[in-house]
């Protein structure tokens, strides 16, 4: 045990306000910051759930039956806290995809999609009938499924998608066929040798229950050809897989049918809402923008920590080399990550309401808000993974050469990071879809001013009745409005530009896809306008109900995010607002002046997050913030390290020193 970096300690003395409370709002209150650290206590401190060699001197084959046997123990301890009553949402949320089951499984678990994807899709489309077949044999485990949709051949376009399900009417029975190569499922969860049974989506979209796998020999079913894909670039516990069909049948009743049917008789009865299929796409897109959150609190503690420790290149030539936290390009690397984990904390706790509301109403049949929230979705899981990722590349890169060590645990964060701005709907698609949500509400609200827009894109009328935004004063209140105006006029150009099109003679298809710039920037700043609002509304309120002390560093933060914000996108500000240099003298003073208020906070913020050492995993970011000794004690652990001199040097490098070449 090393005692605390004398640097760190210093800035931990030196905050104004108590990280605790910070930690309890973090964790949504008292009660559940308790059982928070109890699980993290249960789960941590297993020792069957530790890895002692690390994941990067492992094999593929190594890794994947070690993500096994974990993945296997904490399912079991899963139920044990089931039994007990113990179990809630926050604990399964927490293991499987939150920051404890990243801490335990850090490249994935092969049975995430089971549960994060399999189980809410029989729930979610499954009739009563079905959901009492399927779903406690998938609860209890005793089947493990997978999501079955994106092909070799295509993701994105699921009208694209190969795998046919043709009727037999006769033995009514469904046959799926992979009629091609490209007609193979790649790419789901689990599905490469671990899953024995599979929704998989195929022509008309619909989805089946499909055993893939032998249950008592794991053997693949007669028809059915399974593999792994190999090694990604991320997320290497994965286990994700690929899956041929040949003349494989199934009875009429595993097509999951609450949305859609296929009478007896082969009659296809369509969904009311096509969006309604969407549904568990939607609720996993809402869990990632508190996972984008989440993977900037871990990449803003490791960066910060070390900032703190790290010194470097005298600033005063007269003095010694500072930390380098205090080099002012460094505070604008990671000030800014560490406002948008809680911006994004904030909107990602809202969208979860706002979801969980429209999901009550769905299921009373009320489906007016459902294109609201998909919009929503779509655009804020694009926005918040993208910021996430390339935040965890700026702290990566703040980290200098050791933030490149595998030790530093930056690789394995940004692979899994990266990977969400590709799966459950990739982002460039994500913000087309919110796009064409917006150009239609805008022309709904031009064409007939008395129409009323739902809450989320009411602001695209001010333009309308007020074209000019005067007044602009540089405080958070006006950026937000600010920010509301351009993303309305961004989103009136897309339109113009779209009618334009279309007036040329051009079908909307290919209209929109000729004003596809237009249209992913539009849906980019309506996301960053919601984000915005949502800052300033719910985190001025946070400020009241905190400490004074608190609530301060909460302000800021808001002002931090919003004028960081605001900058970034100064072209478009400058385009749509009547901004003069000395208002943009004034932003950019403004920012300078946040990071220097918060620089003194900045440790205690990142404590704030509470993030446990083996969650963070990491040589640089540990909270003792000993980072020489365990950049070393992690060397030590290479296997070239474990001989004085590897067997390579008699075999190829002394025949070639000696030969005299
Ligand atoms: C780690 C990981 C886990 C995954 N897990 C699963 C799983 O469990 N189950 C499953 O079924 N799938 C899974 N997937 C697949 C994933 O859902 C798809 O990769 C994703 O939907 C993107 O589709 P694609 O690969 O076909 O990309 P493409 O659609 O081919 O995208 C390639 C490029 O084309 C562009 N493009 C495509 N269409 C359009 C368009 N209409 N307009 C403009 N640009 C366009 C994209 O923006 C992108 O730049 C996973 C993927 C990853 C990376």
């Amino acid at each position: 045990m090393y005692t605390i970096n004398p640097d760190l300690q210093q800035e931990r003395d030196g905050a104004t306000f108590n990280p605790y409370e910070l930690t309890i709002w973090w964790d949504g209150g008292t009660e559940k910051h308790e059982k928070r650290k109890a699980l993290e206590k249960l789960f941590l401190e297993d020792s069957e759930l530790k890895d002692d060699l690390p994941l990067s001197y492992m094999s593929h084959k190594q890794i994947y039956e070690n993500s096994v046997r974990k993945a296997v123990l904490i399912a079991k301890k899963l139920r044990d806290l089931h039994d007990v009553g113990e179990l809630s949402v926050d604990t399964y949320t927490a293991l499987l995809g939150g920051t404890l089951g990243c801490a335990l499984l850090k490249e994935g678990n092969p049975l995430s999609v089971h549960f994060v994807m399999f189980v809410p899709t029989i729930l979610g489309q499954g009739t009563m009938e079905q959901q009492i077949t399927w779903l406690s044999k998938a609860w209890e485990l005793n089947i493990i499924g997978t999501y079955a949709q994106t092909e070799l051949g295509h993701g994105t376009f699921l009208r694209g998608l190969e795998t046919r399900a043709d009727y037999d009417e006769k033995t009514q029975e469904f046959v799926l066929n992979s009629p091609t190569l490209t007609a193979y499922k790649w790419w789901p969860g689990g599905l490469g040798n671990t899953a024995n049974y599979a929704v998989v989506v195929a022509q008309l979209l619909a989805p089946f229950i499909v055993q893939i796998r032998d249950e008592e020999t794991h053997m693949p079913v007669p028809g059915v050809d399974i593999g792994e894909i190999g090694p990604k670039l991320g997320m290497k516990s994965g286990n994700n897989g690929y899956l041929g069909f040949k003349n494989v049948r199934v009875p009429l009743n595993h097509m999951l049918m609450k949305n859609q049917q296929v009478l007896f008789d082969g009659t296809y009865i369509p969904p009311k809402n096509s969006a309604l299929t969407y549904g568990t796409m939607m609720f996993v897109r809402v869990v990632l923008i508190r996972d984008a959150s989440l993977a900037l609190a871990k990449a803003s503690t490791i960066a910060v920590r070390y900032s703190a420790v790290r010194r470097q290149s005298p600033i005063d030539p007269n003095k010694p080399e500072p930390q380098i936290m205090d080099h002012i390009t460094q505070q604008l690397k990671l000030f800014p990550q560490v406002a948008k984990a809680i911006v994004f904390k904030a909107n990602g706790d809202i969208i979860y309401d706002m979801y969980a509301h429209v999901s009550q109403e769905i299921e009373k049949g009320a489906l007016e808000r459902l294109p609201e929230m998909h919009a929503l979705s779509c655009c804020l899981k694009a926005v918040c993974s993208a910021d996430a990722a390339s935040g965890v590349e700026v702290c990566r890169l703040a980290c200098g050469g050791h933030g490149y060590m595998d030790c530093s645990n930056f690789p394995t964060l940004y692979g899994m990071s990266t990977a969400v701005c590709t799966y459950e709907g990739e982002n460039t698609v994500m913000l087309l879809q919110t796009a064409r949500y917006l150009v239609k509400a805008y022309g709904q609200a031009a064409l007939n001013p008395q129409v009323q827009l739902v809450p989320t894109v009411a602001y695209i009328k001010k333009i309308i009745e007020e074209p000019e935004f005067v007044g602009f004063d540089g405080s958070s209140e006006a950026i937000v409005e600010a920010f509301e105006y351009v993303a309305a006029n961004k989103i009136r150009i897309a339109y113009e530009r779209v009618e334009q099109q279309r007036r040329k003679g051009a079908v909307p298809e290919v209209a929109t896809n000729r004003c596809g710039i237009e249209m992913v920037q539009a849906a980019e700043l309506h996301g960053r306008a919601f984000l915005a609002h949502t800052a300033l509304t719910e985190i001025q309120a946070l400020s009241q109900k905190v400490s004074p002390a608190l609530g301060e560093i909460f302000q800021l933060l808001l002002e931090l995010y919003l004028v960081d914000a605001c900058l970034h996108g100064i072209g478009d500000f400058l385009r749509f607002i009547k901004l003069t240099q000395q208002d943009v003298n004034g932003l950019e003073l403004h920012f300078q002046e946040c990071l220097k208020r918060l620089r003194p906070n900045v440790v205690a913020l990142v404590d704030g997050f509470d993030l446990h050492d083996r969650i963070l995993d990491s040589a640089l970011g540990a909270y003792d913030g000993n980072v020489y000794e365990k950049i070393f004690d992690a060397a030590k652990k290479s296997p070239l390290n474990k001989e004085a001199v590897n067997a390579s040097f008699q075999k190829y490098l002394k025949p070639l020193m000696k030969s005299n070449l």
